[in-house]
């Protein structure tokens, strides 16, 4: 029951096969996959002392399937045994970006690109609406289970932005080992919508509650389960079924929980609860292994009763053998290998529904109940009152609409109830069998032993009327002498029969029988005489003995062979009469046809708008289908885009925030900078002009160390030079300064 098949992502759309040390070869025993990698570039991989690694499967999916396909193939033997009554599993395995979610949810962006679960729904709910005879009822849950920790992806109650946001699913296991999910919404969906809306709610709390650790890709493992009732109307058996489609968290992710040794070695390429998913299927796969360690995580504890119990299992691994990722390629061929060695017993989960069951086992009761007080005999004398009466009408009336052939007329202990009803039903028989008499010589195609046994009904009450009228008639003629020898000749006629000692009574009623007969023959004709033979023959309330008296007289009678005769000839004529009624039906066919072209135009062209419409309804609901998918998908891409636009505004307001905070800082510190070089400056500037100042009087005191000519004019023209010069270059002094400063 497992198969393994191996859908390429979409990382290997450009992958050449053999330049990338991979090969895929496909056969009709199966398919097998081939990685060949050189000893000197197999250095860092899981094995490098082989060169060549071949895997066999049952089938091999290379980048160029279709979605379809992948239903058709693997998707859909799984759903119809799930129809039948069977447990089902799908799992997607393989690393990061391999295409596991593509595979089971599908794309968001085609409605081509549906993946294995659209599909199966699809598929579910078409096989229900065709399968008239079952009534079918489906449940859907959406578990999500991240750092062993379960999450009710179903939830529409909150509007989640974390995963912490979602009820959380707690596993419990009852007294028998069967494991109880707590939290986990079954929520009813009573068509393809339903579903398909339940799935795309959780997978828009999946996509918006993404785990902290990792935007981009699954960290966590995603089950999406479909439960299957199915009952025979009215019966209490009933068939449950689950449907798990699992896709699990990427499997290159090496453990990051401290692990060491051995336990780290294994767990390198998978993280840790992947690694206890292996564990459970090597020690399913070993024989004589008694303890399957499913505990050690949640995502075994769930997928307990799909892995090794009662449940057709499917592994889906999935690869990108692209030349980087040979090792994991490897890894998951190899994982799914192990997998294939597991055999599993899958067994119908058929039940009694208990509601029902009670139901049943209560009517039993009541039943024997009003059994008992019959037979103790508490019964009422008083008559039936009015509303007795019509309360007694509506039960029977609703009970000869039911058309559930096992209903039951529940009365009560009550004989006059019971009576009552019985003279009800008497009358309702009588006026529906002289309308079915009526009925009876216009019918066509009725068997013949039907139309005998209609007959010998009719004739049960004419010859009870006619052997009444018959005994009296024996009884004047026994009182007739003459009539003493005919009675005689009819007892020894009967005496040669074994019934001769049977007494005086059968003789004289075997006796009046046949003088009925003769009467009958004389008084009704051949055709009641005719009902008269049947009955004798026919009616349960002649003994054996009279009967074979009855016969052996018939035999020997005078009228045996007209008898015989007439027999043939009624039924030929029941024959023709049956032909003819199929001829003029034939007939008023062919006549209409032939009085009425118009009405057969008219009949055609409704045929051919009949089958147009069917067509167009057929080519409108896939249509509907594709539509609402197309909504789906555009409500989610809507979703995406507003999240990613408030995590890129409020990334871009930080960003900001920080530009704005850094322009502030940079602004106090130029101006902190400036107000010291300001302060620096005044002082400098200060000290600067009492420097100046000071040289102007220094210029002023010098005046007196410059020899001068005495001449009044000249001396001052000297001076102010002098004071000129030294006013500029103290300027010049300052300048260069400041500049310096600056
Ligand atoms: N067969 C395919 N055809 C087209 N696109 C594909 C195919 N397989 C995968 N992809 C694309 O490759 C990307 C990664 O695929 P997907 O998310 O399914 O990988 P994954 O194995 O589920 O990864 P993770 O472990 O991170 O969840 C997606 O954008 C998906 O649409």
């Amino acid at each position: 029951a497992q198969k393994q098949s191996i859908q390429l992502g979409r990382d290997n759309l450009t992958l050449n096969v053999h330049q990338c040390l991979s090969s895929i070869y496909t056969n009709q025993a199966g398919a097998s996959v081939e990685f060949i990698v050189p000893r000197d570039l197999a250095d860092g991989f899981i094995n490098n002392k082989k060169e060549c690694y071949k895997f066999r499967f049952q089938r091999v999916f290379d980048q160029t399937v279709k979605q379809e396909d992948i239903f058709e193939n693997i998707a859909k033997p799984v759903a119809d045994s799930v129809l039948a009554g069977y447990n089902g599993t799908i799992f997607a395995y393989g690393q990061t970006g391999s295409g596991k979610t593509f595979t089971i949810t599908g794309g968001a962006e085609r409605y081509s690109d549906r993946g294995i679960i659209p599909r199966t729904l699809s598929y579910l709910y078409t096989c229900f609406s065709q399968d008239s005879s079952m009534v079918y009822t489906t449940h859907v849950s959406y578990l999500e289970i991240y750092n062993e920790m379960g999450y009710d992806l179903l939830d529409s109650q909150h509007e989640a932005s974390r995963l912490e946001d979602l009820p959380k699913v707690l596993i419990m296991e009852d007294s028998d080992q069967n494991i109880h999910l707590r939290n986990l919404s079954l929520q009813p969906s009573a068509n393809e919508e339903e579903a398909l809306n339940l799935l795309f709610l959780g997978d828009t709390n999946r996509m918006i509650a993404e785990t902290p650790m990792n935007q981009a890709s699954t960290r966590s493992h995603c089950i999406f389960t479909v439960h299957l009732c199915r009952r025979e109307p009215g019966s209490a058996t009933v068939r449950r079924s689950k449907l798990h489609l699992v896709d699990l968290a990427g499997s290159d992710r090496v453990s990051k929980t401290g692990l060491n040794g051995q336990l780290l070695t294994e767990a390198k390429y998978i993280n840790l609860s992947l690694h206890y998913l292996e564990q459970v299927i090597i020690s399913l796969s070993e024989k004589n292994r008694s303890h399957i360690p499913y505990r050690n995580s949640m995502l075994t504890s769930v997928l307990r009763d799909s892995l090794g119990g009662n449940c057709r299992t499917t592994m889906i691994a999935t690869m990108a053998v692209d030349k980087r990722n040979v090792d994991e390629s490897i890894s998951t061929c190899r994982f799914a290998q192990r997998v294939a060695l597991i055999k599993n017993e899958a067994m119908l989960n058929e039940e009694l529904d208990p509601v029902l069951l009670i139901a049943r086992l209560k009517k039993e009761i009541q039943s024997l109940k009003d059994e008992l007080s019959i037979v103790t005999g508490q019964q009422r004398d008083e008559q039936l009152t009015m509303e007795e009466i019509q309360k007694l009408e509506e039960l029977l009336k609703a009970f000869l609409e039911d058309p559930d052939p096992d209903a039951t007329l529940l009365l009560g202990p009550d004989m006059r109830k019971i009576h009552h009803c019985f003279s009800l039903l008497k009358v309702m028989y009588n006026k529906s069998f002289s309308l079915f008499t009526l009925l009876f010589t216009h019918m066509s195609n009725f068997e013949t032993i039907n139309i005998l046994m209609l007959q010998t009904g009719i004739l049960i009450k004419m010859l009870k009327k006619e052997k009444k009228r018959a005994q009296d008639a024996a009884a004047q003629l026994d009182n007739i002498t003459s009539d003493q020898k005919l009675a005689s000749q009819s007892t020894t006629q009967l005496s040669t029969t074994p019934e001769s000692n049977e007494g005086n009574r059968d003789i004289t009623s075997t006796h009046q029988e046949g003088r009925a007969i003769q009467y009958m023959k004389k008084g009704t004709g051949i055709r009641l005489y005719l009902f008269f033979y049947i009955y004798m023959h026919y009616c349960p309330q002649l003994s054996m003995g009279k009967q074979e008296a009855f016969e052996i007289f018939m035999r020997d009678h005078e009228d045996h062979l007209t008898i015989e005769d007439n027999k043939t000839l009624l039924q030929q004529r029941l024959v023709t009469s049956s032909c003819l009624n199929s001829y003029s039906l034939h007939n008023v066919r062919i006549i209409c046809t032939e009085v009425d072209p118009v009405e057969e135009n008219l009949q055609t062209h409704i045929e051919q708008e009949k089958k147009a419409y069917k067509s167009t309804f057929g080519r409108l609901k896939a249509l509907r289908t594709e539509i609402e998918h197309l909504q789906l998908l555009l409500e989610r891409a809507k979703v995406k885009l507003q999240r990613d636009f408030h995590k890129w505004w409020s990334r871009e307001a930080s960003s900001v925030q920080v530009t704005d905070l850094t322009f502030l800082c940079l602004s106090i510190s130029v101006f902190v900078l400036f107000c010291v070089f300001f302060l620096k400056d005044l002082v400098w500037c200060c000290g600067n002009i009492s420097v100046f100042f000071r040289a102007l009087s220094s210029t002023k005191l010098s005046a007196s160390s410059i020899p001068l000519t005495g001449d009044k004019q000249v001396d001052s023209d000297i001076l102010a030079f002098i004071k000129a010069r030294e006013i500029s270059k103290t300027l010049f002094c300052l300048c260069c300064m400041g500049n310096a400063t600056i």
